[in-house]
């Protein structure tokens, strides 16, 4: 699954960016990737939840909000009660992330938890069975443009593990300097969904580089499948 991220569009036209990633076959987003900063946990400030709720309104995609803020155990529901499709807050930041997850079903998205890149997975590994996401930073939060580091990926393929031996059940996405030169080593790490601002909004045709990130993306992802065939004795 590809989610472009809209840090990197034209913040003038929000509506018209999304809606070049939304329309049909190979060209159109999974989600769209909205990056919520509130100036305190992470040094940028972006947009909020009525700019949210407008995006809402101008395609059928369905929306990924990272909430990279302070407090989102008293935030985070509002986005998920507006119609977000996946709410993700930060583990570093949240106080009760199990109530939270809980909260955030009821108010009717899925529940995603995010690691900053230094923040190990194995503290978080009983409280991701109430998610349905986890948000592997690829950098750290708070800008687009960033390179992308590699560190993370012992995370991912942790993660995978634990999803493909049953003791968790999420999608593992990843967040930060995804490009075509990045995104095969996430691929075969394990990574479901992968987001991608530069990549995708730097590009000429936004559409055009989603189909060819998720193009990437399978090809590797394939790779990987194969080569665990092989070891488990059936490749
Ligand atoms: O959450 C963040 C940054 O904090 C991301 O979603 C970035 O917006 C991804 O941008 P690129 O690294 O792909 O340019
Ligand atoms: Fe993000």
């Amino acid at each position: 699954m590809i989610a472009p991220s809209i840090l990197s569009a034209d913040f003038a036209r929000l509506g018209e960016e999304i809606t070049s990633v939304a329309g049909e076959g190979d060209n159109r987003a999974d989600w769209v990737h909205v990056d919520v900063m509130d100036g305190h946990f992470v040094p940028n400030l972006t947009i909020g939840l009525p700019v949210v709720r407008s995006l809402l309104t101008t395609s059928d995609v369905p929306l990924d909000c990272h909430l990279m803020i302070e407090d989102p155990d008293r935030w985070a529901p509002g986005y998920a009660e507006s119609g977000a499709y996946n709410v993700t807050v930060h583990a570093e930041a949240a106080r009760d992330p199990i109530m939270l997850a809980k909260n955030l079903r009821a108010a009717g998205s899925r529940a995603g938890l995010s690691v900053k890149p230094k923040t190990p997975l194995e503290d978080y590994v009983e409280i991701l069975k109430h998610y349905d996401t986890l948000l592997v930073m690829s950098v750290e939060p708070g800008f687009g443009g960033q390179s992308f580091i590699p560190e993370v990926l012992d995370k991912v393929r942790t993660a995978r593990r634990l999803v493909d031996t049953g003791h968790l059940r999420l999608l593992v996405e990843i967040d930060g300097g995804i490009n075509n030169d990045t995104i095969e080593q996430a691929a075969e790490a394990g990574v479901d969904c992968f987001v991608a601002g530069t990549a995708v909004y730097g590009a000429d045709d936004p559409g055009k580089a989603v189909a060819a990130l998720r193009e990437q993306a399978a090809s590797a992802a394939g790779c990987r499948h194969g080569a665990q065939g092989a070891q488990d004795g059936n490749g």
